[in-house]
């Protein structure tokens, strides 16, 4: 790195400049690769190139060599991240190091719903059975808990079973929390002869997949494993954004202008969108920036208090003087800290461990009518409520994610046949890539409020920090 790499205005304004730069060395974290056949069998060319339809040209198939790099920009002058990380790109293999004949494909769905969820497992099936010739493919039913379920709960797919899945909210699967006993799913993975398992869900479970990975490894077993992230939060690091996230945002829009309408027809009217985000206010933050009508935005990144000086509460009340209303747009996550908890609140967990939150949304209309009255009490109020949480992520994938998804499970198909495992298919800097199924697992993706967007949203809200003096 040079760090005397002059600055654009150093030079003539008419002069374009080459500069040469020495960037730091690339590490490649891998995707993991299947062990070699106990049987000596070598690589099976892939079914693509003799396909009727394709006739993929020499550039189709993505070289051994091709990666793509995690950080698409850094300041010169203060030095790249250092190593330069890269991964492998996603995308069709000329050779396959499974063969189709004999693969049996397994996939499930747990944690939350999402938008998309139903268009992955389409275009899974619908992948596995044209791209490659892969007939053995089963839906497991409800979650991890399904591998060591009845015989029922593996059902065999195919493309006509699945047809109109992406017109479809939820999951056909359907989906659960809990119920991760590693031995016991394994186990049914080994019994029912499943060679490769496709895992759609959120951080929990990119982390199981991550512990049934390391299982195969200790058994010795030749099954693969692709995560493959979904989760309308956004929490998801490394990865551009997760499936479903967009769809979430526009449904959200639906909350925010009928907030927005009730606020504007009362007399000093607030309107109280709640929208999901358990530890990131993605949504909230997008469904603010798209809406226009919001004047204030609390994220679970940002603390903030509500009463007294600099409070939330004295910020609404003025944008009420001013405007005649305000809409206020809150997270799930946000205000955990400032709401009253018992000691039994503060146990409660969901059946996969997630802690319970409280419900920051009746909470904040509660607490402001009562400071109104307190404050305020020969003036007019009114607090319209909307809680819009299951709506926003109930639907199907609007246009966007629907081929974002398809993109996902082609690509997962795509590394699974190549012979990776452990692994998750994902968009960097809209380069689709193979990232080590360990590395998802811990990465976070919180709101960076010291960086653009945040400051958007002050631009469009107009909002301080409430910060307790
Ligand atoms: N650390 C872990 N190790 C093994 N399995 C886990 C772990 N954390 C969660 N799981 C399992 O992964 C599955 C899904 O987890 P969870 O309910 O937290 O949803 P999620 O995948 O995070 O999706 P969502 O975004 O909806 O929260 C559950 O079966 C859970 O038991
Ligand atoms: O009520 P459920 O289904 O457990 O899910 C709620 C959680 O799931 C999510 O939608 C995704 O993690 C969160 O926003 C929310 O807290
Ligand atoms: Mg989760």
């Amino acid at each position: 790195m040079d760090p005397t790499v002059p600055n654009p205005g150093d030079h003539a304004a008419s002069t374009p400049t080459n500069t040469t730069v020495t960037l730091p060395p690339l590490t490649l974290r891998d995707a993991p690769r299947l062990p070699a056949s106990p049987s000596g069998a070598t690589a099976v060319p892939n079914p693509i190139s003799s396909h009727p339809y394709f006739h993929p040209p020499p550039t189709f198939y993505i070289s051994p060599g091709d990666v793509s790099l995690r950080h698409a920009f850094f300041d010169l002058s203060s030095g790249s991240p250092n190593p330069l990380v890269a991964y492998r790109r996603a995308g069709p293999r000329e050779s396959l190091a499974v063969n189709p004949a004999r693969a049996r494909a397994a996939l499930v769905t747990c944690g939350g719903l999402c938008p998309g969820l139903n268009t992955v497992l389409r275009e899974l099936v619908v992948g596995l059975h044209e791209l490659y010739g892969v007939l053995d493919v089963f839906g497991v039913a409800a979650g991890y808990r399904g591998f060591y379920g009845a015989d029922d709960d593996h059902v065999r797919l195919d493309p006509a079973s699945v047809d109109d899945w992406h017109k479809k909210g939820g999951t056909a699967l359907k989906t659960t929390r809990g119920g991760f006993d590693l031995n016991k799913i394994v186990d049914g993975i080994v019994a029912r002869g499943y060679t490769q398992v496709y895992a759609i869900g959120g951080d929990g479970t990119m982390r199981g997949a991550v512990a049934i990975f390391e299982e195969f490894k200790r058994r010795g077993l030749r099954i693969s494993i692709t995560g493959i992230p979904k989760t309308v939060d956004n929490d998801i690091g490394i990865i551009d954004r997760s499936f479903g996230f967009q769809t979430a945002v526009e449904i959200a829009q639906q909350a925010i202008d009928a907030a927005h309408v009730e606020a504007v027809s009362a007399v000093n009217g607030i309107g109280l969108v709640k929208l999901m985000g358990r530890s990131t206010g993605h949504i909230a933050l997008h469904a603010t920036l798209s809406s226009r009508d919001v004047d204030c935005c609390l994220i679970p990144e940002i603390d903030f208090h509500v009463e007294g000086k600099g409070g939330l509460f004295e910020f609404l009340y003025e944008r009420i003087k001013k405007k005649g209303h305000a809409v206020v747009v809150v997270a799930e996550g946000a205000g955990q800290e400032v709401i009253p908890r018992t000691d039994d609140q503060k146990r409660e967990q969901d059946e996969s461990g997630n802690m319970l939150f409280l419900d920051v949304g009746p909470w904040l209309k509660s607490e402001l009518g009562r400071w109104w009255k307190r404050e305020h009490p020969t003036e007019l109020f009114t607090v319209k409520y909307i809680d819009p949480t299951y709506m926003i992520r109930a639907v199907p994938a609007n246009a966007t994610d629907n081929l974002y998804c398809t993109l996902l499970a082609h690509s997962a198909i795509h590394g699974i046949m190549a012979g990776f495992t452990g692994f998750v298919p994902g968009p960097i800097n809209g380069n689709y890539s193979y990232i080590p199924l360990e590395d998802i697992a811990v990465a976070k993706n919180p709101v960076d409020v010291n960086d653009h967007k945040w400051a958007w949203v002050r631009s469009v809200t107009d909002q301080p920090d409430f910060l307790k003096p």
